[in-house]
């Protein structure tokens, strides 16, 4: 039986047993709402683990499987469903906008209050409709940006100026870092427009700590909180998000305190107004109906704000993409140079005016956008009311997402849409405004970008720009083929290379995990290599070992070495771990159990003593599968795991106690069953005090607690089992010496072995043989039938062989086994092709872990079971 031991064990972080998914699924069955289809998730946790880093890409990847619309939960309350075609963003953005106009307010932004100022994340309502009119009538009239070119102009020729200075003063071929240039200047034109003032400039202090701050805001705006997954967390702020984010919230809004005590002081000195935004603002006069009749200071600070937050980062990344994206291509880098160079002339600048000339640079910026937008998924809406939308139940407070990256990469939507080819948008009506819903960048409906106008002029007249003054080339040692086109998602979408991945820094790759980690890892590995790198949460170091070369090499040549175990917090409990051969240090007290194991209950003479105990076991289940196949309907199937599941851990409970503990009708040995059940499940819950060792002083998710109870109670019946055992022994009843005799009997040297077992130990290593043997056993039968079932020729070619060599009315011997060369190699290919890795987590000495994970089949607890027929 050495073999079960190659199955090893339970919990790890990410070990994802049937159990969740049974547990999972027997929830969302109670739900009442038609909700729209998406993949189960996880207790406690939901489908966090399924998003990634980049989870517009993986949602995406599940339009495949689920459909237009999509339905996440995040955590324990966070209701999300996602928008993944234009067809679906054309329903909600003209029949049901309304109902989807609320916007989501994340942790972050209740620092100093700023969401009840906020245009983006205003309620619906009056106050937003009249800040919205504020922006569109004042600001974004075409009037005003037209009166505006001329600030635009001399941004851009600082921009222009840095980029000159900065490719003069660098080496060749090392390249410069176009977007940080692009963003001060988007940075420093909003500046102008709004406060006629140069905050890019880092000669002035005052800019450069409003530019600073800024920064810090968009900074913490994008970084996954662990608030907005877990509400109930809010009061902890464990990342200090909304920490810093009340810091450097409060450093801008002091500096534009001072900005409005500047504009105050030169309105009264009667200097002459460039009559900029704030001028617009300080002097609004409203009916006081649903208007107000001014707007407060904390008011103005924020929509002032709001506009730097909005306006700045989009605008940079779309240009940084777009350039990325010609790089990529020269073949229609030349064509747009050629264009501009034809409309621009090579001796003048290239001007605002000349934008719309160019069809060419404006194709090309569309094909951008619709392959990069800055904001995948918009900004997030949430439903006003109860909402039927396509028929599925939407329930107010749920989070929208319309996955705009998604959209444009439909294939329904654009032929060979994975393609760069801005040929498609120059004889083509399609624009960004909202009305073509599989090119949507800018959203639609009634919250979209309030900023388009200067927005989209802006990056045009910057990409233009850049274009006609410089000649674009890579950087040494980068091809167009190499250029790392991922993604990172912070504010906004932006190129993982130019800006450091915000996600890492608190999650790590959590979010790369999904339901099924060793498929998601398996899936690294051709990126990645046979060795793979991760990290969890803030400490958890991992390395997955991928191939039977690095396999071999750990195994081989690292063994020692990695041969420490990761403890899991549930295992803690009852000092578990300190009597566990699984999860016990390598050391002499594990060398000590695993020989006892080895030469007492799993040596060869030892098997085949108890061939009698395991025939009894395996009549009984051939019996109870019998009995539930007559009583079943026809064609119904039957649950077959379970009954194998019962058969091993009344096998084991005969092997180590000689006792029957799957015996429903005992109600100690159903107490024991259930509180093993218990034990299993509790392990096999990803636990967020394991990616979080901070968080485990809270037990958030209740698992410590449940795990004391139930190994409480599965110790207490151990030592009533003890008890009982020694009375016998005291009276001398004859019985076979079984695994518990062993240990009770064990004497040992006191050097590097124990004189005697303590109670403790014992208890522990015979729990252990039930949490290692019984599942892992129930589910590789599970599967090799499975597979049969999938392959009818093998099926029958097993069935042949089995009735060859035992004939039909004898009974299945453990001794026939050997002379079955074709049910062994089953037996053999199962566990390889459908699953992969069965290890438990190693860690080695100092600090690394190699996880792994126990494999079950899904369907097997969700009702779909395995068919059944009986031999004729
Ligand atoms: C290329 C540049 C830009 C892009 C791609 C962009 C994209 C977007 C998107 C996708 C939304 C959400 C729409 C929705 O929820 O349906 C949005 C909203 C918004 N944008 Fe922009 N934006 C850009 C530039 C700007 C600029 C320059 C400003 C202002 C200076 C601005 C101000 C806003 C505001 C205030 C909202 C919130 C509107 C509301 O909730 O009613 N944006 N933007």
């Amino acid at each position: 039986m050495e073999w079960e031991w190659s199955y090893l064990f339970f919990s790890s972080i990410i070990l994802l047993p049937a159990f969740i998914l049974f547990f999972s699924q027997k929830k969302s069955i109670k739900c009442s709402y038609n909700l729209p289809p998406g993949p189960p998730g996880l207790p406690f946790f939901g489908n966090m683990f399924e998003l990634g880093t980049e989870p517009y890409k993986r949602m995406s990847v599940l339009k495949q499987k689920y459909g237009p619309v999509l339905w996440l939960k995040l955590g324990t309350s966070t209701k999300i469903m996602v928008v993944q075609t234009a067809q679906a963003a054309e329903e909600l953005f003209k029949n049901h906008d309304i109902s989807f106009a609320d916007r989501s307010i994340l942790d972050v932004n209740q620092a100093h209050s700023y969401y009840q100022g906020s245009l983006s994340l205003a309620p619906y309502g009056s106050f937003w409709r009249f800040q919205r009119r504020i922006c569109t009538v004042e600001m974004f009239v075409h009037k005003r940006i037209s009166e505006t070119v001329p600030v635009r102009r001399r941004c851009v020729d600082n921009m222009l100026k840095w980029i000159e200075k900065e490719a003069n003063s660098t080496e060749k071929g090392s390249g410069i870092e176009v977007t940080r240039l692009v963003f001060l200047a988007s940075f420093n034109m909003l500046g102008n427009l709004v406060l006629s003032k140069d905050l890019a400039d880092p000669e002035s202090e005052e800019a450069s700590e409003f530019f600073n701050a800024m920064k810090g805001i968009m900074k913490w705006s994008g970084i996954a909180n662990v608030s907005d997954i877990f509400r109930f967390l809010r009061k902890f702020d464990l990342q200090k998000l909304r920490k810093k984010m009340t810091q450097d919230m409060g450093k801008a809004i002091e500096i534009m305190s001072m900005f409005l005590k500047e504009r105050e002081e030169e309105q009264k000195k009667g200097v002459e107004k460039g009559n900029d935004f704030l001028d617009v603002l300080l002097e609004f006069e409203g009916t006081g109906k649903d208007e107000p009749t001014k707007l407060s200071v904390q008011e103005i600070k924020i929509f002032v704000l709001e506009m730097f937050l909005a306006g700045s980062e989009t605008t940079s990344s779309s240009v940084e993409w777009a350039l990325t994206e010609l790089l990529r291509h020269p073949q229609a880098m030349a064509e747009v140079k050629t264009e501009i160079s034809k409309v621009v002339g090579p001796n003048s600048k290239f001007e605002e005016s000349d934008i719309e000339n160019l069809p060419y640079m404006q194709a090309v910026i569309k094909e951008s956008l619709r392959l990069h937008p800055p904001l995948p998924f918009l900004i997030p809406r949430e439903t006003i009311q109860d909402t039927k939308f396509m028929g599925y139940d939407v329930p107010k407070g749920t989070q929208v997402l319309v996955n705009a990256w998604a959209i444009g990469r439909d294939p329904e939507c654009w032929d060979d849409p994975m393609s760069f080819k801005p040929e498609r948008f120059l004889d083509s009506k399609i624009d960004v405004k909202g009305q073509h819903y599989g090119l949507i960048p800018f959203g639609a409906g009634r919250r979209m970008c309030v900023g388009l106008p200067l927005g989209y002029r802006m990056m045009q007249f910057a990409l233009g720009s850049l274009l006609h003054q410089f000649d674009w080339e890579l950087p040494d040692g980068v091809t167009p083929k190499s250029i790392n086109m991922d993604e990172s998602m912070g504010v906004t979408a932006r190129k993982r290379d130019s800006l450091k991945d915000h996600l890492d820094y608190h999650f790590g790759n959590m979010f790369e995990l999904g339901t099924e980690p060793y498929k998601r890892m398996a899936a690294l590995k051709q990126k990645y290599g046979p060795v793979l790198w991760l990290k969890l949460g803030t400490s958890t170091n991992i390395m997955v070992v991928q191939t039977a070369q690095a396999a071999a090499e750990l195994f081989k040549n690292h063994d020692t070495s990695f041969a420490d175990r990761f403890i899991p917090d549930v295992n803690k409990t009852h000092n578990y771990y300190q009597g566990s051969l699984a999860i016990g240090r390598y050391g002499s007290f594990w060398r000590f159990q695993r020989r006892i194991c080895t030469v007492e209950m799993f040596v060869h003479k030892k098997i085949s003593d108890t061939v009698p105990v395991r025939r009894k076991c395996v009549d009984n289940m051939v019996k109870w599968i019998e009995k539930a196949a007559n009583s079943a309907k026809k064609g119904s199937g039957i649950e077959v795991t379970r009954f194998v599941f019962l058969a091993s851990f009344n096998m084991l409970g005969n092997l180590i106690l000689s006792k029957d503990l799957a015996d429903l009708e005992s109600e100690e040995a159903s107490d024991f069953f259930n509180a093993m059940k218990g034990i299993m499940e509790w392990s096999g819950i990803a636990n967020v005090s394991d990616i979080f060792p901070f968080l485990r002083k809270f037990d958030l998710q209740n698992l410590r607690k449940k795990m004391a109870r139930d190994m409480g109670k599965a110790i207490e019946i151990m030592s009533m089992f003890l008890k009982e055992r020694e009375e016998e022994r005291k009276k001398g009843a004859e019985k076979g010496k079984d695994f518990l005799d062993v240990l009770l009997e064990f004497e040992g040297t006191g050097k590097d072995e124990p004189a005697k077992l303590s109670e403790h130990e014992i208890k522990v290593l015979i729990v252990e043989m039930f949490l290692a043997g019984s599942e892992t056993t129930s589910s590789s039968v599970e599967w090799a039938l499975t597979e049969l079932l999938r392959h009818p020729q093998a099926m029958a070619e097993v069935k042949t062989e089995i009735s060859k060599v035992i004939g039909l009315n004898k009974k299945f011997e453990e001794s026939d086994i050997e002379n079955l060369p074709y049910m062994q190699s089953v037996i053999k290919e199962s566990p390889f092709t459908s699953s992969s890795a069965f290890l438990d987590p190693k860690r080695d000495n100092s600090r690394h872990q190699v996880h792994g994970v126990r494999h079950t089949k899904r369907n097997s607890s969700s009702g779909e079971h395995l068919g059944y027929w009986k031999r004729s």
